[in-house]
Parts: structure tokens; sequence; C-alpha cells
């Protein structure tokens, strides 16, 4: 992966490790969000990605190439491969517990993916600074061993449930994170 500093993590970064209460190895991990583009279930154009921890500290998932989905004719878009990147490293920071946001994410395409492809997606995290945590995933065709495709690095920020509360839709928020309380 070509990763600028922005995205390679500090030497005082820690690697996150399996939290108590978290999903066990093999679990799959739910949408966090049923209207959400990457992983909504009720979203009518949406990824629909779905993704399983093998360790609790990674995540693997696949996406299907569809033609709602094309760039050129016959092939992915880009801009929804790096969709698929960003959602599939929002599903690995929902492991540690606490909200984190996407304040960069750089993509390295390389291969064409076709329309029917199924991408095998896998990301991982480098390590966590702060509020900082610093995330790669990749993307390969047709087997979890197959040609990488794309390629992805991220640095993602912890913020909290207020972040999406003030800026979105605070009610649906109620509505579907029974957990969290917006007038505590
Ligand atoms: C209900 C559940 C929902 C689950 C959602 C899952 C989401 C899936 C992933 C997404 O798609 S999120 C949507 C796209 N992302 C955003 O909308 C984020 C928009 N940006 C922001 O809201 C703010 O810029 C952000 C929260 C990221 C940071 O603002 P803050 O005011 O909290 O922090 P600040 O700006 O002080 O930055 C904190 C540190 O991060 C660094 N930083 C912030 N943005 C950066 C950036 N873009 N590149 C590099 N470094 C960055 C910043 O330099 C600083 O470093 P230092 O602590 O070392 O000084």
């Amino acid at each position: 992966m070509t990763r600028s500093a922005l995205t390679t993590p500090p030497p005082d970064a820690v690697l996150p490790r399996p939290l108590p209460g978290g999903p066990a190895p093999g679990a799959t991990l739910g949408s966090h969000y049923s209207g959400c583009f990457g992983c909504g279930e009720d979203h009518p154009t949406g990824l629909r990605l779905t993704a399983v921890t093998p360790d609790g500290v990674t995540v693997v998932a696949t996406f299907t190439v569809g033609t709602a989905h094309q760039g050129a004719p016959g092939l992915a878009h880009g801009g929804v491969l790096a969709t698929a990147m960003d959602e599939v490293i929002g599903m690995l920071v929902w492991l540690f517990q606490r909200p984190y946001v996407t304040a960069r994410l750089e993509t390295d395409y390389l291969a064409p993916v076709p329309v029917g492809t199924v991408l095998h997606m896998r990301a991982w995290c480098n390590g966590m600074s702060g509020r900082k945590a610093y995330l790669e995933a990749e993307g390969r065709i047709g087997s979890p061993d197959g040609p990488v495709a794309v390629r992805a690095a991220a640095l993602f920020i912890e913020v909290g449930m207020e972040h999406f509360a003030e800026h979105g839709d605070a009610q649906a928020i109620i509505d579907e994170h029974h957990e969290y309380e917006v007038n505590p």
C-alpha cells in the first residue's frame, strides 16, 4: 500500500486487542444503521455489506459488483470501490466499541473489477494513538487469495455519539441505538 504520513501510525501507537463483551470469533457484525449506503438493509441501492470478524480485531466481507455499481461499461466505479473500503473499515472500528468517523481515506486501484466479481475484502488496524485509529483494507478478486484489485489506508477519529446526534438525524439514532440517550 502506498500510504501517506497521515495514515501511518506513529511510533507510540498500540495494536488493538479483542475487547470483553465483543463479538465471538466468527460472529457476523450487524449494520450500524438500516439506511446506511454501505451496510443498511433498508437502503434501496446500497452495497448491503455484512462482515464477519474472525478474531475480534479484523473483519472480512464480500461485495458482489452489480450493474448499479458501474463506472466504465462492465466495470466497477472507483468511487464505489472506495465506499466499500470505507465501509469495511467502518465495520472494523465498530469492534473498538467507541464511535469513529473517517477523517482520511487513501485508495490504490491495482486492477479493474468487472461486474459480477465477488470482491473479498479484509480490514485491519495498524495502530491506535489517542483518538486516532490507523487502518488498512484490501479487496481481492474472486477469492480471499485472489489478485488484489484495491487497497486503502485510512485515518479514523474517535468522536462521541453526540457527533451523529448534533450533525445528523438524532431521532434515527435513538430509534436504532437504544443504549444512546440524546439528553441523558
Ligand atoms: C450511529 C452510528 C454511526 C456509525 C457511522 C460509521 C461511519 C462509517 C465511516 C464514514 O463514512 S464517516 C463519514 C465521513 N466522515 C465525516 O463526515 C467526518 C467529517 N469530519 C469531522 O467531523 C471532523 O473533521 C473530525 C471529527 C474528523 C475531526 O474533528 P475534531 O474537531 O473532532 O478534531 P480535530 O480537528 O481537532 O482533529 C483531531 C486530530 O486529528 C487530526 N485530523 C483531523 N482530520 C484529519 C484529516 N482529515 N487528516 C489528517 N489528520 C486529521 C488533527 O490534525 C488532530 O491531530 P492532533 O491531535 O495530532 O493535533
